[in-house]
C-alpha cells in the first residue's frame, strides 16, 4: 500500500513539467475509447484529454485522425497505450497502429497501482481496475467511492476509502438488456437505446413500445439504486459515505437520476494513463 501511495507522489513530483503526451486506447465490447491525454498530471489530477472519439466495434478506427493528432501535438506523443474489457480487439488495434506508423504501442500490464480484494484479482475486467485507477488519483481522502460504468454491461464497483478495489456487481447494460428482450420472445420489439430518455416518468407503460422502455430504463435505474445502497452498507461505520461516479456509453441517461453522481467520461483512459506512468518507473 505505502508502495502505490508513493507512486502516486513520486509520479506527480515528477508530473510538473507536463511534456510529452500519449494516446490512450481503451477497446470494449461495444465501443472503443481513444484519447490524447498528458503522460503526466499534477498532484492530485488526472492526466488532461486534449482530443477524444468513440469508435463502435465493427468500424474503422480513424488513423488517419490519430496521425494529425500526433502531427498537430504542440508537444511529442510518444507512445500509444492499450487496454479495456477487450483483448482480441486490443490485439488488433495495436498491430494495426504499427502497421499506421504511429507511436509504439504498449499494452498495460496488470502491474497496476492498486490494491485489489477479491477472489481471483487476474479475473477483473481491466476496464474495472483501471477505472478505480482513475478515481484514486482524484478522490478526497479517505472518501470512499462507488463507480457505476454503464458500457455493455453495467459494472458497479466499490472502492474503499484506502483505495482499495473491493470487488462489485455486473449486470446487463441498456443495449444488451434490450437486444436480450427482443431475440429471445417472438413478439417484443427492439428498443432503441435512444429511446430511453422517454421512458414513462411514472414506470407505467400504456404499449408495449412504453412498457419496454419503462422496464429497461427504470429497471436499471432501480438496479444501480440498490446496489449502489448495499455496497455502501458493506463499509464498516468508520468510513464515509462514498460518492458516486458514473462512466460508460449510457452514463447520461443515468444521470438524470442521480443528480448528485459526478460523470467521468474519460475514467478509464486516466487509469490507463496513470497504469502506464507507474509501470514505467519500474514499480512492482
Ligand atoms: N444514447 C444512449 N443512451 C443510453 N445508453 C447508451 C446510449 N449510447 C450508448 N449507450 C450504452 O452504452 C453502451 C456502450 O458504452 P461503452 O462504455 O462504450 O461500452 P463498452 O466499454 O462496453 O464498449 C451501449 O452498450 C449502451 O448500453
Ligand atoms: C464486466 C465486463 C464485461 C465489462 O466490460 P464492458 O461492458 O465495459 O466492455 C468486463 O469488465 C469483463 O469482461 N470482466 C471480466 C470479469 C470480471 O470483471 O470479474
Amino acid at each position: 500500500m505505502a508502495g502505490i501511495v508513493s507512486f502516486f507522489r513520486t509520479a506527480y513530483r515528477k508530473s510538473d513539467k507536463v511534456n510529452e503526451r500519449v494516446i490512450a486506447i481503451d477497446a470494449g465490447n461495444s465501443r472503443i475509447k481513444i484519447g490524447l491525454l498528458d503522460r503526466t498530471a499534477p498532484t492530485g489530477n488526472r492526466p488532461a484529454c486534449h482530443r477524444d472519439l468513440v469508435v463502435p466495434l465493427g468500424e474503422p478506427v480513424p488513423f488517419d485522425q490519430l496521425t494529425n493528432w500526433v502531427k498537430q501535438s504542440e508537444v511529442p506523443v510518444v507512445q500509444v497505450l492499450l487496454s479495456g474489457s477487450n483483448p482480441p480487439v486490443i490485439e488488433e488495434i495495436s498491430a494495426l497502429c504499427e502497421q499506421h506508423h504511429l507511436p509504439e504501442p504498449c499494452q498495460v500490464s496488470r502491474q497496476l497501482p492498486l490494491q485489489i480484494h477479491v477472489d481471483f484479482p487476474d479475473k477483473v475486467g481491466m476496464d474495472r481496475l483501471l477505472n478505480a485507477i482513475g478515481i484514486n488519483a482524484a478522490r478526497p481522502a479517505e472518501r470512499p467511492a462507488i463507480v457505476v460504468s454503464c458500457g455493455t454491461a453495467c459494472t458497479v464497483d466499490l472502492i474503499d476509502g484506502a483505495g482499495v478495489f473491493c470487488g462489485g456487481s455486473i449486470l446487463p447494460g441498456f443495449e444488451m438488456s434490450a437486444k436480450a428482450l427482443h431475440h429471445y420472445t417472438a413478439l417484443l420489439p427492439r428498443i432503441p437505446v435512444e429511446e430511453l430518455s422517454e421512458a414513462p416518468s411514472n414506470g407505467l407503460g400504456k404499449n408495449t413500445r412504453a412498457a419496454l422502455q419503462s422496464g429497461l430504463f427504470w429497471g436499471q435505474v432501480g438496479a444501480v439504486r440498490e446496489l449502489i445502497q448495499q455496497l455502501s452498507e458493506s463499509l464498516g461505520a468508520h468510513q464515509a459515505t462514498p460518492d458516486v461516479y458514473l462512466t460508460g456509453g449510457g452514463a447520461n441517461l443515468l444521470s438524470t437520476q442521480f443528480p448528485d453522481a459526478i460523470l467521468e467520461p474519460h475514467l478509464t483512459l486516466y487509469g490507463i494513463v496513470l497504469s502506464a506512468l507507474h509501470q514505467r518507473s519500474g514499480h512492482p
